[in-house]
């Protein structure tokens, strides 16, 4: 289980999140909303350890994760994988979109990349042809795939989506969702959902947080 307890960031002198407690089990569909601007994505970069909280606890099955990003060790960082609203603003646009997916099996010297960047296009349905084009050559829903890819190289127990299908039309919305159900299936993968749409929370979610919500580990 991932737990965030009593996390507060501020961005200057502006509290973003006050004290806010959540946790998230192998296997569950977790949804978060709330309105915008309520420290949401803030949250979710909190728990994937890209953001240093003012206060507060990250846990993973009870021990606690100290720093972010790099300064995580790779086996503990590796067990958490993030998938962002923009492919376009997540993926770098001079890679081919092999290269993309290969991205964190470069950065942790993995021997068997060309097989496993198959591997993972196989997954989430990206053909051979596709792999060798640039995000410029692609669609939106193509590059999603792609860092869905990408976030799934470590095969992480914990996947982490902010708003990560709300810029695709329906049928790739659907099929996103779908590749994500069945690697989350196979593997156990605790998932959490940052969307503000409410049909697919319902058709999505095991259960729903709305951050106004959440409890304060003092509350
Ligand atoms: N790096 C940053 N520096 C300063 N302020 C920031 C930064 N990141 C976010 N904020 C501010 O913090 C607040 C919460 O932002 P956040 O993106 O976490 O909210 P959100 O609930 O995900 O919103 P939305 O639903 O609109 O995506 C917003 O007011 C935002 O402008």
């Amino acid at each position: 289980m991932i737990t965030a307890e009593g996390i507060t960031v501020a961005y200057g002198r502006r509290r973003v999140l006050d004290g806010v407690s959540l946790s998230l089990a192998r296997g569950e569909t977790v949804g978060l909303r709330g309105p915008s601007g309520a420290g949401k994505s803030t949250l979710l970069r909190v728990l994937a350890l890209l953001h240093r909280p003012a206060a507060g606890t990250v846990s993973i099955d009870g021990t606690a994760i100290t720093g972010t990003r790099y300064t995580v060790p790779a086996a503990v960082r590796t067990r958490i994988g993030v998938l962002f609203q923009s492919p376009r603003a997540a993926a770098d646009p001079r890679l081919s979109l092999a290269d993309i997916i290969a991205e964190p099996l470069r950065v942790a010297r993995r021997s068997d990349i060309s097989a496993r960047v198959a591997d993972l296009a196989d997954t989430v349905g990206l053909t051979a042809d596709l792999l060798s084009r640039r995000p410029h050559a692609v669609s939106d829903g193509q590059l999603q795939r792609a860092c869905l890819a990408r976030a799934f190289a470590h095969t992480p127990d914990y996947l982490l989506c902010d708003e990560a299908t709300t810029m695709l039309d329906a049928a790739t919305q659907a099929l996103i969702a779908t590749v994500i159900t069945d690697y989350q299936q196979r593997h156990n993968a605790g998932v959490l959902i940052v969307t503000h749409d409410p049909a697919l929370m319902t058709r999505w979610a095991d259960r729903t947080l709305d951050l106004a919500d959440l409890p304060a580990t003092a509350r």
